[in-house]
């Protein structure tokens, strides 16, 4: 990132507080000068120990500084703690909200591990740089003018020694710091890598066991957390360089003045007495010349943490409310849906997906969407939702481009169960909340019974307040199914969109379940991703779907005796599972999915 522009990133984190560091800033002055107060009155103490003045007065006095010098700076240094906690906080929230936002294509191509990373980890180097760096700025830049100022009134030509030398010992920093500012970037890169790996690790665990690769694993999460030591020692390394020339300076000055001034007392341009009071100027130097030094490298790590910080803020985000807020949501009735000539492609250089697909479904009534495995089904949803947007033609919803619809409204009338059923940690009333946070008592309770989960409720030792584990693994894949359309129904929806599993489901659950599907489509736009011949049989429309077009439109009955696909994935795809009583066709149902 330029520079300038690090500079009005990092701006934009500290302004909200400049009037904290500024307090800060005051308070460590007025700590400093309390200080240096200090060595005075111990000097009149002294004097007067042997004298007849009493020392009482004396000593309240320097009692009183240490005492005001040490909460001065205890309170400053709240303050300054306090801020910093604050800037992380703020950068935090802003980050998180922005990252929930993101468009879905935009997370697809990053990783979940380094997305938190940067909300977890990037954002602590924001602490410093925002604060004590600010702080040693002011402070120490003002210790140093005050005094080269006090050199310069004593003597100009060995001031001018001492700015050489600084100038020289700036030069070697300017190639330095830029190294710590890398060094952090790449450590940083490192620990995201470590989240990446450890994301991956805990998210399939079981395929982890079962697979025997926790020493692998082990060893790649090792390799990234080695990556993170190296690029820190590095950065360290270089801020040792960064640390020690400070000392390098103040040593060379040293000699320098005591060489050059040597000769000007010898001349008779200055008095002993104004070299030694010149070289302990000097040594004085060192202390703010270092907090100087350790400003500037904390500004690097802020500026490679304010990088990333950036880099994840400039992904594309949605505006969920759009620009007007209406919404199907809005409406009343089953919803419409239609898509017009849609062509759509994931990413541009991957074929396309959908190459002119084209239906009409005018609810209420359930349509199914058959095909091959990779026809372009499930993606028919995901433009629905909006989550992603078409290349060409238009998807509408109640007559209206989905485009033109406001996300947030847009998806407040769809309920939809994906194919793998997510189910989040939390407790089971949470997760059937979770896109219905004002559903009442009474319609959970009638959902549970819709979505024949009463029993496991009443089994679940705290009921509803059960937690259901990391992705629900403490549900089986059956009950994770119905917990999904459990949470959809919910919603009320006025457009349903199932995404069949393509297992999981017992055929006492599965027939119960197609009658809830049956019912929920006698008012509302049900589309269905079917796998199950109990379904398509069930359902008023299908629409065969093969390699991104749609083949044919039909009821089950026409589609077997006019579609030869058809025919073929109804007598060789489809589950038969609990499709008791539904007529089979073909002479084998097999038990291949079709996804
Ligand atoms: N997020 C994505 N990014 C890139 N390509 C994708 C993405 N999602 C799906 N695809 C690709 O798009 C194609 C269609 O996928 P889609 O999920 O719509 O198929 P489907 O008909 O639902 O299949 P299935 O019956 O197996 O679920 C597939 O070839 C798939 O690899």
């Amino acid at each position: 990132m330029p520079a300038r522009e690090t500079w009005r990133v990092l701006y934009r984190h500290f302004r909200p507080h400049r009037w904290a560091v500024a307090l800060g800033t005051l308070f460590a002055l007025v700590g400093a000068v309390t200080a240096l107060l200090q060595p005075l009155a111990a000097k009149e103490l002294v004097e007067r120990l042997g004298g007849e003045e009493s020392i009482t007065g004396v000593l309240l006095v320097l009692t009183a500084l240490v005492v005001l010098g040490t909460a001065i700076e205890s309170v400053g240094s709240y303050i300054l703690e306090r801020t910093a906690e604050s800037v992380v906080l703020a950068a935090r929230r802003g980050l998180v909200g922005r990252l929930l936002r993101l468009r879905l294509p935009e997370v697809e191509r990053t990783t979940p591990g380094d997305l938190m990373s940067r909300i977890t980890s990037d954002t602590t180097l924001l602490r410093s740089v925002t604060t004590d760096s600010v702080v040693a700025a002011v402070t120490g830049g003002l210790a140093c003018v005050t005094t080269l100022v006090m050199m310069a009134v004593m003597d100009a030509v060995l001031l001018g020694v001492v700015l050489g030398v600084i100038v020289l010992i700036g030069g070697a920093m300017a190639l330095v710091l830029p190294r710590i500012s890398e060094a952090t970037r790449r450590s940083q890169e490192a620990v995201a890598e470590i989240s990446n790996r450890l994301e991956r690790v805990f998210g399939a665990f079981r395929t982890v066991k079962a697979s025997g690769a926790e020493a692998r694993e082990t060893a790649a999460v090792g390799e990234a957390a080695e990556e993170a030591w190296r690029q820190g020692l590095r950065s360290a390394r270089w801020q040792a360089v960064a640390g020690s020339s400070v000392g390098l300076a103040v040593q060379v000055s040293f000699l320098a003045v005591l060489g050059i001034g040597g000769a000007r007392v010898a001349s008779g341009a200055i008095t002993v007495a104004d070299l030694v009071a010149f070289l302990l100027y000097l040594f004085y130097l060192t202390d703010p010349v270092s907090k100087l030094v350790s400003a500037a490298t904390e500004y690097q790590m802020g500026a490679a943490a304010v990088a990333r910080i950036e880099e994840a803020r400039r992904l594309a985000a949605e505006d969920l409310e759009g620009e007007s807020a209406s919404g199907p949501a809005e409406g009343e009735g089953p919803a419409s849906v239609v898509f017009e000539d849609v062509v759509f492609r994931y990413r541009d250089g991957l074929p396309d997906v959908h190459r002119g697909v084209s239906f009409e479904v005018a609810g209420p009534g359930m349509t199914a969407f058959v095909g091959p495995s990779g026809a372009g089904k499930t993606t028919v949803f995901g433009l629905i939702e909006r989550f992603h947007e078409v290349t060409g033609g238009r998807v509408l919803v109640d007559g209206r481009d989905v485009r033109d619809w406001a996300p947030a409204a847009l998806r407040a009338a769809i309920g939809y169960v994906e194919q793998d059923a997510p189910v989040l940690a939390g407790t089971l009333r949470e997760n059937l909340l979770f896109a219905a946070p004002e559903a009442t008592e009474d319609e959970v309770r009638e959902v549970l019974v819709r979505a024949r989960l009463k029993e496991l409720v009443e089994r679940l030792p705290e009921g509803l307040d059960t937690p259901v584990g990391h992705r629900g693994s403490q549900l089986s894949g059956g009950e994770r199914q119905r917990v999904a359309i459990a949470r959809a129904l919910l919603r009320r929806p006025r457009l349903l969109l199932l995404d069949e599993a393509t297992s999981q489901l017992d055929a006492v659950n599965e027939l119960a379940l197609r009658d809830v599907v049956a019912e929920v489509a006698r008012e509302t736009t049900v589309l269905v991703v079917a796998h199950r011949l109990s379904t398509v049989t069930l359902a008023d429309r299908i629409v065969v779907m093969d390699a991104g077009r749609v083949r044919a439109v039909g009821t089950h009955a026409e589609l077997v005796a006019a579609d030869r696909l058809y025919g073929e994935l109804a007598a060789t795809q489809f589950l038969a599972a609990g499709a008791g009583g539904v007529p089979r066709t073909g002479p084998a149902v097999g038990t291949a999915t079709a996804g």
